[in-house]
């Protein structure tokens, strides 16, 4: 049995900023409970942010069912073609590797040699440190934890830029104009970005307006660009796996189900880079049609 009881905005926003400040829930909790809250109606507040945090689902609204069934992420199975071989425009590539959970996919040949070559030439003179939004201010700033550098391509904005997209909207099954623009990051030797979803969010209003506009994102595809010499393995902390970059190669992980939650286990790191550098193209695609800030 269950009840429904008023959830106040500020008291949420108050559990929201904490929670983003990296303040453990059972902190939160205490604190609520100092305040004359019972120790049920605390729990199921605190909960309630911290599961729209882990789903990617918006923040509750102005009541709160206690007592109700909980959460969980139900696997949905990739909209890619099974088989061996994926033939896409008058490319084939290979599939190396299924996985379940997250639902992903590596493959061979999604692009050729002179594809990523091509790729690191354009980007190589327009790069800059990487930026993140802040979780709790909403604004870009420079990723202390990631450490790479990175830019971004507009959509179709070169010949070869619209093909790869094309071929990445044949492969998912989701529309080019889901795309946001293609990302390219660089990474030198010690360099990592640190466990994160890619999935947004609602803790802060820069990524609330995000999903106003476009809808939440439920699919990314890295691409590797050179092969490495240690380290720069993608790597999901919740199964264990992990992928070590192959020039060519691309692995496309999917975290979105029809009930708009967001599959935590798709958490990923860049480990650190021992040696060398390391290359990769991300493209995060969204439910619908993807409208960058400046053009809302
Ligand atoms: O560099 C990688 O392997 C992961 C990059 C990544 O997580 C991202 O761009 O969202
Ligand atoms: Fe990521």
């Amino acid at each position: 049995m269950s009840i429904t009881v008023s959830f106040p905005a500020e008291v949420r926003d108050w559990i929201a900023q904490n929670l983003t400040r990296g303040v453990a829930p059972q902190a939160i909790v205490r604190e609520l409970v100092d305040r004359k809250n019972a120790v049920e109606l605390a729990s199921a507040m605190v909960n309630a942010v911290a599961s729209s945090f882990l789903y990617g689902t918006p923040l509750p609204g102005e009541t709160l069912e206690i007592g109700a069934a909980p959460v969980a992420y139900e696997p949905e199975p990739l909209r890619v073609p099974d088989g061996p071989l994926i033939r896409l425009g008058e490319r084939k590539t290979r599939v190396i590797s299924r996985m379940q959970r997250p639902a992903a996919v590596l493959l061979d040949d999604f692009l050729s040699a002179n594809e990523c070559e091509q790729l690191i030439a354009l980007a190589r003179p327009r790069l800059s440190r990487s930026t993140v939004v802040d979780p709790v201010t909403g604004r870009n700033v420079v990723a202390g934890h990631r450490s790479s550098d990175g830019m971004f391509f507009r959509l179709g904005e070169t010949p070869l830029i619209a093909r790869l997209e094309a071929r990445i909207a044949e492969l998912t099954g989701l529309p080019v104009e889901n795309g946001e623009g293609l990302q390219l990051l660089h990474y030198e030797a010690g360099a990592e970005s640190t466990p994160h979803v890619d999935y947004l969010i609602a803790g802060n209003p820069a990524n609330r307006e995000s999903i106003a506009r476009s809808g939440q994102r439920v699919g990314t595809l890295l691409m590797y660009l050179n092969d490495v010499e240690g380290g720069g393995e993608t790597m999901f902390p919740q199964t264990g796996w992990s992928v070590v970059p192959r020039r060519g190669q691309a692995l496309y992980f999917e975290y979105g189900n029809r009930f708009g939650l967001a599959d935590p286990s798709s958490l990923h790191t860049s480990t650190p880079l021992r040696a060398g550098e390391k290359w990769v193209a991300t493209k995060w695609i969204r439910t619908r049609r993807f409208v960058p800030r400046d053009q809302a």
